[in-house]
């Protein structure tokens, strides 16, 4: 992955995407700040980090899906659409479905009850008018054509999670969008889900898998970006990052990990209408929490070769 502008082939590419939410006389929300991200044919992103930090309102943000207080700043590209100026009828007929495809957090719920998998497909193919064919979908997913026959109360969350990935593919997007698509599963069931997912990637497509799963995502990540009270602190290539992180939350992230020894980092990120007031007075909004005294209190994402951090470059 790269982070920044002037890209050649990516699929998909933010520029210092920003989003507030205004609630009058309380002030404002910060749940996105500045966030630059590329994403290539062919890669899984991982978009990592703590409930709250804004990867929702992020991904909202692209499909034109937040609340009307929201203020929205930067840029983000795919193909000849630009998301963040794009009419609601241009990511309705161009966007959600045809150009990113969304996977949802809960498969079971997010099917309608009283029709099949296959009906329910076969609507989203017509309402997308693309070529596939239901049965071809599901074998994409690796499910029997059979299988689409049964009302979702008969899947189980595996074929149930599939067929949403199926629903997701219907109107061929080269984006996937998938915010916490494991969300309830069993372990055995997050790695057949993300697996899956790395299999639509590696079929010229692009995964941004949004997930506060580190063990997930270290599976299947080719790349990955780590956000902090709203802002991305570090990214990079997924196996350079998690062997070597460079900013200390992305190591505190990974020392709660049971292979890290169950060690987060004590405290809690800051509440997010209280952003401002802290880069005012601290630069970065991490210091409070930073245990590494290294901490240059530049919150702006700096590249090192093919990795970006924020505050806390190399030694
Ligand atoms: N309409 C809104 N008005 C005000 N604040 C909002 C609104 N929608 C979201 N937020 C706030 O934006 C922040 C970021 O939320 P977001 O859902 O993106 O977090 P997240 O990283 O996806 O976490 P989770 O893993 O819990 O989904 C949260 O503090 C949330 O309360
Ligand atoms: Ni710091």
């Amino acid at each position: 992955m790269s982070v920044g502008s002037g890209s050649t082939g990516s699929l998909l590419e933010l520029d210092r995407l920003s989003v507030r939410f205004l609630l009058g006389r309380r002030g404002e929300v910060r749940a996105v700040t500045d966030a630059s991200l590329r994403l290539e044919r062919g890669r899984v992103l991982a978009l990592v980090g703590e409930s709250g930090c804004g990867k929702s309102v992020l991904a909202s943000a692209l499909l034109g899906l937040l609340p009307a207080n929201a203020q929205v700043r930067g840029r983000a590209v795919t193909g000849d659409v630009e998301l963040l100026s794009a009419p609601e009828q241009v990511l309705a007929e161009r966007v959600r479905g045809r150009r990113i495809g969304l996977v949802p957090q809960s498969a079971g719920t997010h099917l309608t009850p009283v029709r099949t998998a296959r009906s329910q497909l076969v609507e989203a193919i017509r309402a997308l008018g693309s070529g596939a064919g239901p049965d071809e979908l599901a074998e994409r997913v690796g499910l029997r054509p059979d299988e689409l026959d049964h009302y979702p109360h008969e899947l189980s969350g595996g074929m149930a999670q599939r067929v949403a990935i199926a629903l997701a593919l219907a109107g061929d997007p080269p984006v996937l969008l998938a915010d916490e698509p494991t969300t309830g599963l069993d372990r055995p069931l997050v790695h057949r889900t993300v697996d899956l997912l790395a299999e639509t990637a590696a079929d010229d497509r692009a995964v941004l898998l949004i997930t506060h799963d580190l063990t997930a995502a270290k599976r299947v990540a080719t790349d990955v970006a780590v956000m902090y009270a709203s802002r991305i602190v570090e990214a990079g290539p997924a196996e350079e990052v998690f062997a070597d992180p460079w900013h200390p939350y992305t190591a505190g992230l990974l020392g709660a990990l049971p292979e890290g020894g169950f060690e987060p980092i004590p405290g809690h990120p800051p509440a997010l209408t209280e952003l401002d007031r802290l880069e005012r007075e601290w630069g970065c909004v991490f210091c409070q929490r930073c245990p590494s005294g290294s901490c240059t209190g530049d919150p702006e994402l700096r590249a090192h070769g093919d990795r970006w951090v924020a505050a806390h470059p190399p030694c």
